[in-house]
Parts: structure tokens; C-alpha cells; sequence
């Protein structure tokens, strides 16, 4: 289960679903590491760059749950480096049914699948970009073959239960 929560706690980090969470617009003039908004100014908190950057992540391009293990970093919106559900009062107010959701859901179809890329495709194939959006989708579809080995695992025991009656 860690392991598992870190691999969710690594996607969202490289692939946040709001790459640039809601827009938010100040109400007052204010200055910001020598950057001066103007009141009105609709703000975007690009948490996608956030999340790839290589001074706060070391090899922040790469897919490495582990460094999620040995850590207290999660996404409750106090650690600013991983805020895929936003942060503030505006910040999401259901995170723990959604990351439930996510656990539940990427769980089951592990424990009940073995998958399998299509014919001829290797892992180097896949295409991990996403379409730039409010909400971000890939951009090329990701295809895998589901090996349903519960399912193969109960035909088994039947056909063997109906041999040994048949014999
Ligand atoms: C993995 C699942 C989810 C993700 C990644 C997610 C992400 C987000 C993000 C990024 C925001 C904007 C926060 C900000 O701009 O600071 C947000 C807002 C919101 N989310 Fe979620 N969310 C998820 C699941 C859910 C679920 C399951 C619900 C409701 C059942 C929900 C309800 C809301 C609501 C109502 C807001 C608006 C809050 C406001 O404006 O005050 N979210 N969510």
C-alpha cells in the first residue's frame, strides 16, 4: 500500500490533472520576488512546471515513486512542491475521497488484470505528453491488453472440478 500511494503521489505530481489549478485574481496591489501584480490580474499557479522542476525534484522529468517513500510529503496543500488539489481556502475540499477513488480504482484493475501493451509496442513507444486544457488529457491515448487472470484462475478450478467428476 505505501508503494501504491506513492506511484499515485508521482502522477499526480508529473501529470496533474489542473495543470495550472484555478484561475485566482488579486485584490490588491502586491510584490512577489521583485514581480509587481496589479489588482484585478488573473493569477495561474502553474503546479505542472511546479512539479517538473529540477531545483526543488532531482531528476524531476523522471518517474521515481521511491522518492515519495522515505518522506512526509503529501498533497494536504501545506507542501507547496506537490499540490495537484490546490492549496487555500479555494483549495479542493473532497481530496480524500479522490485520492480514495484513485486507490481503489488503480488497486482493483492491479489486482485483477495482468496488462499487456498491443502487439509489437514497447514501453519506449508510449507517449507520456499531455494535451495542454483547463483539465489535461494525453494526447495520444494510452492501449493496453487486460489479461483477466482471475477470471482464467476460475476456469481452471472448474474445469479441473468437472474432470475429476467426468473421470
Ligand atoms: C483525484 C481527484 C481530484 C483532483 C485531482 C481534484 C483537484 C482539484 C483542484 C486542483 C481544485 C482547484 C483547487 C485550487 O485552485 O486551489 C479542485 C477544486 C474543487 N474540487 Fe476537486 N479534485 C478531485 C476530486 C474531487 C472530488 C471527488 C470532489 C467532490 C466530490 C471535488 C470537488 C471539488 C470542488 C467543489 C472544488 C471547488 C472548491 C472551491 O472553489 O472552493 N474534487 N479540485
Amino acid at each position: 500500500m505505501p508503494y501504491l500511494k506513492a506511484v499515485i503521489k508521482e502522477t499526480l505530481r508529473l501529470y496533474p490533472p489542473t495543470p495550472l489549478l484555478l484561475p485566482r485574481k488579486s485584490i490588491e496591489k502586491s510584490t512577489l520576488e521583485g514581480y509587481e501584480i496589479q489588482p484585478g490580474a488573473i493569477i495561474h499557479v502553474n503546479i505542472w512546471a511546479i512539479g517538473r522542476d529540477s531545483k526543488i525534484w532531482e531528476n524531476s522529468e523522471e518517474f521515481i515513486p521511491e522518492r515519495f517513500l522515505n518522506n512526509n510529503i503529501n498533497f494536504k496543500g501545506q507542501d507547496f512542491e506537490l499540490i495537484p488539489f490546490g492549496a487555500g481556502r479555494r483549495g479542493c475540499p473532497r481530496i480524500t475521497l479522490g485520492v480514495a477513488i484513485v486507490e481503489l480504482a488503480l488497486s482493483n484493475l492491479l489486482y485483477a488484470f495482468d496488462w499487456e501493451l498491443p502487439c509489437g509496442m514497447k514501453k519506449e513507444d508510449i507517449d507520456t505528453n499531455g494535451k495542454p486544457g483547463i483539465v489535461m488529457h494525453k494526447k495520444i491515448d494510452l492501449r493496453l491488453i487486460p489479461a483477466n487472470h482471475i477470471l482464467i484462475q476460475y476456469t481452471y478450478t472448474l474445469f479441473r472440478w468437472w474432470l475429476r467428476i467426468a473421470s
